[in-house]
């Protein structure tokens, strides 16, 4: 992957909203709703039966959004990934294995990270962005003020435990470049059809500073 690449992608985006989704219809309303938000980037985690449909359905629907694979956890998911039309691939965690994946594939990956050994493992195959999961749960802000000491030139996309609440927070800390989180499609809001709210939590989100208290 060429230095720059991921950072170049999510420039333009303050949140990746992340769905898990049971039905590509529902997938491609969601979508549209988040797009209408001023969502540029969303993930469609391979959790369910359908996911990898609800990846093709959208980037049919919504050529122009950025669409990643999430929860990518071998070859042989991003393979079904790429063939599904994903823009590029996020992972909870990393192996060299899938670094190698990626990089053999010319496949750009934001690969997941919680420690310093994590950190220095993609840094050695060219990685210089990454997810930082579980974020809240591995430490959040103190973290991410850890990590910029050895890693000056490392950026960050924290997921996991982001809400509209800190949202703001976390976004202001130098090295994170965006966030992650379900809040903005969750579960609920789908099952209710409330696309009008979707839309309103991802533009709330992309401008930054969540609606929360
Ligand atoms: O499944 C979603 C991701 O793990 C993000 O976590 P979250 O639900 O805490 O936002
Ligand atoms: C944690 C996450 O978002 C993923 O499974 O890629």
């Amino acid at each position: 992957m060429m230095a720059g690449e991921m950072e170049g992608r999510l420039s333009g985006t303050s949140v990746i909203p992340i769905l898990t989704v049971q039905d590509p219809e529902q997938a491609v309303l969601a979508s549209e709703a988040l797009a209408r938000g001023g969502m540029t980037v969303i993930e469609i985690t391979l959790r369910t039966a359908q996911a990898l449909a609800s990846i093709r359905a959208v980037k049919e629907a919504l050529p122009s959004l950025q669409v990643a694979a999430g929860t990518v956890l071998d070859d042989r998911q991003m393979d079904a990934a790429l063939a599904a039309g994903s823009d590029f691939c996020v992972s909870p965690g990393l192996t060299p294995a899938l670094l190698r994946a990626a990089r053999d594939r010319g496949c750009s990956l934001l690969p997941g990270v919680a420690t310093a050994s994590d950190i220095m493992c993609g840094l050695a195959e060219g990685f210089q962005v990454f997810k930082l999961f579980p974020a809240m749960a591995a430490g959040g802000v103190a973290l991410l003020r850890s990590l910029s000491g050895p890693f000056p030139d490392v950026r960050f996309c924290p997921t996991g435990g982001v809400t509209r609440e800190n949202l703001g927070i976390l976004l202001a800390e130098p090295n994170v470049l965006c966030c992650g989180g379900s809040w903005m499609a969750s579960q609920s809001l789908i099952d209710a059809a409330d696309w009008a709210a979707i839309e309103g939590l991802a533009s709330a989100a992309q401008s930054g500073r969540g609606t929360g208290p």
